[in-house]
């Protein structure tokens, strides 16, 4: 009976989707500078595992080159790359048509860089939570801005407000000075107050430390998502009699809907050695589904495409122990949720091709080409698992 391992590499992108333009990001190509930059720092960039899935075929198959440094190599699963048909480029919207939904409505987006929140908005989240002044109330990097305003944070005791290209409320507290149930709590009610603006996601981001170059963010980050617009193919699986085992912040990614158990981890690390724990439990008819957020989160929007390289490197590293804990029936899927190119101006996601690595002893290697959606790994996963197909994506036939 049949189990599947989903992991998304937060934010790994392998070259500028055909509507790139659309978002400014022709020529964004996480993978691709990642390996350039590698390349030209002399050392060796070493993802063989990686690369045995296809990571380097799809990327060339999306960009039309080898990557610097990246040669052609002989893969042992099934690869494709998928352009994304959601209007956004954030995290729920990839994982969502990653789930076989896509988001064909536009979010809400607050575009203005300064005084980027609506003052009645601001009124009402301050009347209802009682906080005694907002600071920030703009777009910016989240390490950025606590370095920037932390100490002012501390001394009025205004949370810190701000947001970024994503549909996206987020608020940076320190969670000793204003308490991180606190700062959950005001997450909460500013949420509540924002159903006529359309946003995806309010995210509480508490940070620890006693002077601005010592502020660091913690792993108590907490994102409050709506619910994706119908049901995925979690629900999906639920509703056969399935199990949906979410670790990292993938339960958090779809309002906890449809997902059966939930792990969290601080670190890459911590959430690998829960997905092997998991894959050493789970039942038949199990999808043990994982986010990798610090690519994105510590490389791609700090734009440290050394720290991604390394990162992907320590990912790598951990390929063989997942492969070793693969049965029989087990399809391996590895994937991305959208662009975050270390190299590109600004800090923003940037809108490009991902990934789709699937894996298994049933799975023959094969080059499946350009896929339309990243719905056809939900048509995918239906196929699978035995169930009805999605409304959207075609299933790879693999
Ligand atoms: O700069 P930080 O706080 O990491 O924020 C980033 O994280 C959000 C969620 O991915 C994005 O919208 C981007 O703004
Ligand atoms: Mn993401
Ligand atoms: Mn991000």
């Amino acid at each position: 009976m049949a189990r599947a391992i989903v992991i998304v590499l937060d934010s790994l992108g392998i070259g500028a989707a055909p509507d790139a333009g659309k978002f400014g990001d022709s020529g964004a190509d996480t993978f691709g500078h990642i390996a350039e930059k590698r390349k030209q720092s002399g050392a060796a960039f070493s993802i063989p595992n990686l690369l045995k899935l296809g990571l380097g075929e799809a990327h060339r198959g999306a960009v039309g080159h080898y990557a610097d440094g990246i040669h052609e190599c002989e893969t042992e699963g099934a690869f494709a790359w998928a352009a994304e048909v959601s209007s956004g480029k954030d995290t729920p919207s990839g994982h969502w048509e990653l789930m076989g939904v896509p988001v064909h409505f536009d979010w809400g987006y607050f575009t203005d860089k300064e005084n980027s929140f609506p003052k009645d908005l601001l009124q009402r989240i301050q009347a209802q939570s009682g906080i005694p002044g907002i600071l920030g109330n703009c777009h910016a990097s989240g390490t950025e801005i606590i370095q920037r305003l932390g100490q002012k944070h501390i001394e009025t005791g205004a949370p810190i407000f701000y947001t970024s290209a994503d549909s996206v409320f987020q608020i940076a507290a320190h969670e000793e000075y204003f308490g991180l149930e606190r700062l959950y709590k005001l997450c909460e009610q500013v949420r509540g107050l924002l159903d006529d603006y359309n946003i995806g996601r309010v995210i509480a981001r508490p940070f620890v430390g006693e002077t601005p170059d010592d502020y660091v963010r913690t792993a108590n980050r907490k994102d409050y998502s709506v619910l994706p617009p119908k049901p995925t193919v979690l629900n999906k699986l639920e509703s056969a009699g399935g199990q949906v085992i979410g670790i990292g912040k993938i339960s958090d990614i779809f309002a906890h809907s449809g997902i059966s158990q939930s792990f969290k981890g601080k670190d890459l690390s911590e959430l690998m050695d829960k997905t092997l724990k998991a894959m050493g439990t789970a039942g038949d008819n199990t999808l043990i589904f994982t986010n990798l957020v610090d690519f994105d989160t510590l490389y791609g929007h700090r734009r440290n495409a050394e720290g991604y390289a390394q990162e992907l490197e320590h990912f790598d590293q951990w390929l063989p122990k997942v492969i070793s804990a693969m049965r029989e029936d087990d399809l391996l899927v590895l994937t991305a949720d959208h662009g975050c190119d270390p190299t590109w101006p600004g800090s923003d996601h940037t809108r490009e091709y991902v990934p789709l690595l699937l894996s298994g002893r049933k799975v023959a290697a094969k080059s499946h080409g350009e896929r339309q959606s990243f719905a056809d790994l939900g048509q995918t996963l239906c196929r699978w698992f035995r169930l009805s197909p999605m409304d959207e994506g075609t299933a790879i036939d693999i």
